[in-house]
């Protein structure tokens, strides 16, 4: 859950489940950046726009513990034609915490044709037919 924030920006919560552990009792980098990835991406639906993640560069500062709950910060730095630049910050043991994670990102606007072009259209024909308008939009983020 995506809270929108001042200007265009947004913060969130994740909390570490066991199930994205890495090393032991730790959670996996590769969770943590999909985590700030998707809290990045949120920063487009403010922005009304569709795009996708042309580049992620992320920090691990501090090892986040399971059952930890990352709290995460995003805002866009910068939009420049089709790009869009926004960074974020993962804090724990409070919003006000240390930073464990950050990442700054590079966005790139695209048409709704790159996902019908790309995607299998089992999966996409399931996501259409859903009569739910937000669950749709949601299901061409992340989609167990
Ligand atoms: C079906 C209904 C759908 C409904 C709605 C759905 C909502 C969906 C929400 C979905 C959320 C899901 C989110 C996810 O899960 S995103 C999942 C992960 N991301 C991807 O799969 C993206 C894969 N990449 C691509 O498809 C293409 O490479 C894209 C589209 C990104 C660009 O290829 P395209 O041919 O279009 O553009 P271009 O190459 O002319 O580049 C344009 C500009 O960008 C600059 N650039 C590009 N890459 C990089 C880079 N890595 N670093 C630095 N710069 C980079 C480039 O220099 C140029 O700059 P300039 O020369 O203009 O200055």
């Amino acid at each position: 859950m995506a809270r929108a924030g001042e200007g265009v920006s947004v913060t969130a919560e994740f909390t570490v489940q066991p199930a994205h552990q890495g090393a032991p009792g730790l959670a996996h980098g590769g969770v943590l950046a999909t985590a700030l990835d998707e809290t990045l991406g949120s920063l487009n639906w403010l922005l009304r726009t569709i795009a996708v993640t042309g580049r992620l560069e992320t920090d691990f500062v501090r090892p986040v513990p399971v059952d930890t709950v990352l709290h995460l910060d995003a805002r866009i730095t910068a939009v420049h034609g089709r790009k869009i630049y926004s960074t974020a910050t993962g804090r724990i043991g409070g919003p006000e915490g240390p930073v464990a994670v950050r990442a700054d990102a590079l966005f790139i606007e695209v048409k709704v044709d790159h996902f019908i072009d790309n995607g299998r259209p089992a999966e996409i024909q399931a996501a259409m037919s859903d009569p739910d308008q937000v669950r749709r939009a949601r299901a061409f983020e992340v989609n167990p």
